[in-house]
């Protein structure tokens, strides 16, 4: 179900346009423009359908944060929007442990705002550990970490967080304290280098202000980025931010470059790819299946392009289903890859005999029409390793159950 964000703001002006992002955010939101509106809208509700609010310093119900200390007594993670930016307003707002606060002035605000709204919703899938030797020290960083809704592990020492990184792979920010002696610290994030790159585990060092050294040390070493102490609350999390959006944003091309534009299934360089890293040596007993649709050609012609295009998207969509335990791609065209490593011949066969049933059974409906596609498939059982030696073995299988009649699958001898 699409959560919901409580926007409390005066303005119906801003509360229009504060709405317009949490929908466009992909949330649902739900807007008062005083206290009271507000504790009735949320009472309406269950709380937990709530991500978070966004709530107005002053309102005529509530002059002086009073709505803030509502939401949050609420638990519910607060981001307030002030129209003054003094220093009393900045201290009255912080010590209420909202998420963060936005003068209105800004003209970044609904820029910063969505920001903001994106990140709360993923960072409750984003693990960040927090290295320091200091039980205080680290409770401090916990707490601001967790109204932003991270998954938080802490480590008192070098060997501990090495431990929570073994073991929690959805690790992708370490904040790394001076308290750490800076010889293993810094030993550390190179070790991390070796494993993870930059944008996989961004590495923020926090050192003090007189150690510019130390600051140095940590970025030779490989971390992202150094925070330095004293640091304020806004510069804490704005680091935070960036580096994580950094990680999202390499992500984000990396499964483009990796993915079949149309179907969304690995392409082919990709496939080459992790079939190659995932196995130094090809296991013995391994299959490698060829795919290709009978006469699509005509579908297209018969039905149109358009038609053309949704068939491949189902056929991809039942391949993604049928053999999410190994590797399948889209190579071009109406041709699919399947490689199902520590398979028997008779195994593989019994799947791809399965699968091929599959196809010829189901019916496509696109544009009130019922289409039929039936699939050929060449399938290579031979030891060895190499993955193109069994490719050019499937394609000859392949065009050998196309020259028997199509529909049909032909195996290794
Ligand atoms: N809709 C659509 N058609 C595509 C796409 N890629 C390739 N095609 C079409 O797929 C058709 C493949 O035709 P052919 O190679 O003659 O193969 P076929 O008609 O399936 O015949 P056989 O393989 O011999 O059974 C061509 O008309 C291509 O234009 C695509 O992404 N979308």
């Amino acid at each position: 179900m699409q959560k919901k964000v409580l926007v409390v703001e005066q303005s119906t002006y801003s509360l229009s346009l504060m709405s317009k992002l949490v929908r466009k955010a992909g949330l649902q939101p739900v807007g008062a423009h005083s206290l009271s509106e507000a504790k009735f809208k949320f009472g309406q509700a269950l709380p937990e359908e709530f991500l978070c609010a966004i709530v107005d310093y002053h309102l005529p119900d509530a002059p002086h944060g009073e709505a803030l200390d509502f939401t949050i007594d609420a638990f519910l993670p607060t981001i307030a929007v002030t129209n003054n930016n003094d220093a009393s307003t900045r201290t009255a707002v912080l010590a209420r442990q909202v998420v963060d606060y936005i003068p209105k002035e800004n003209g970044q605000l609904y820029d910063y705002l969505s920001r903001l709204l994106a990140r709360l919703e993923k960072n409750k899938h984003v693990g960040v550990l927090v290295v320091d030797a200091s039980r205080h020290s680290r409770q401090t960083m916990v707490s601001l970490l967790k109204r932003h809704h991270f998954i938080i592990y802490e480590a008192g020492s070098v060997s501990e967080a090495i431990d929570a990184l073994d073991f929690h792979s959805h690790i992708q920010l370490v904040i790394l304290s001076d308290r750490i002696d800076e010889s293993s610290s810094t030993d550390f994030i190179a070790t991390l280098r070796k494993e993870f790159s930059k944008e996989e585990l961004a590495i923020i060092g926090v050192s003090n202000i007189e150690s510019a050294l130390l600051s140095a040390h940590y970025i030779k070493s490989g971390a992202n980025d150094v925070l330095r102490k004293p640091f304020c609350y806004e510069e804490f999390l704005c680091r935070i931010m960036q580096n994580l959006e950094l990680i999202d944003n390499v992500n984000t091309i990396r499964e483009a470059a990796n993915k079949d534009f149309l179907t969304g299934l690995p392409n082919r360089r990709h496939f080459f790819y992790s079939v190659n890293h995932s196995f130094k040596n090809l296991p013995s007993n391994q299959a490698l299946a060829l795919l290709d649709l009978d006469y699509f050609k005509v579908i297209n012609d018969t039905f149109g392009h358009d038609a053309g295009d949704h068939v491949l998207k189902h056929v991809a969509k039942l391949i993604a289903q049928a053999f999410d335990d190994v590797y399948v791609a889209r190579f071009g065209g109406e041709e699919f890859c399947i490689y199902l490593p520590l398979f028997s011949p008779e195994n593989a066969f019994a799947r791809l005999e399965q699968f091929r049933t599959l196809v010829e059974g189901s019916v496509i409906v696109y544009d009130n029409t019922e289409i039929s596609v039936t699939t050929s498939i060449g399938l290579s059982t031979r030891p060895s390793h190499n993955i193109e030696a069994l490719l050019s073995d499937a394609d000859k299988l392949l065009y050998e159950a196309k020259a028997n009649g199509r529909n049909q699958t032909c195996i290794t001898q």
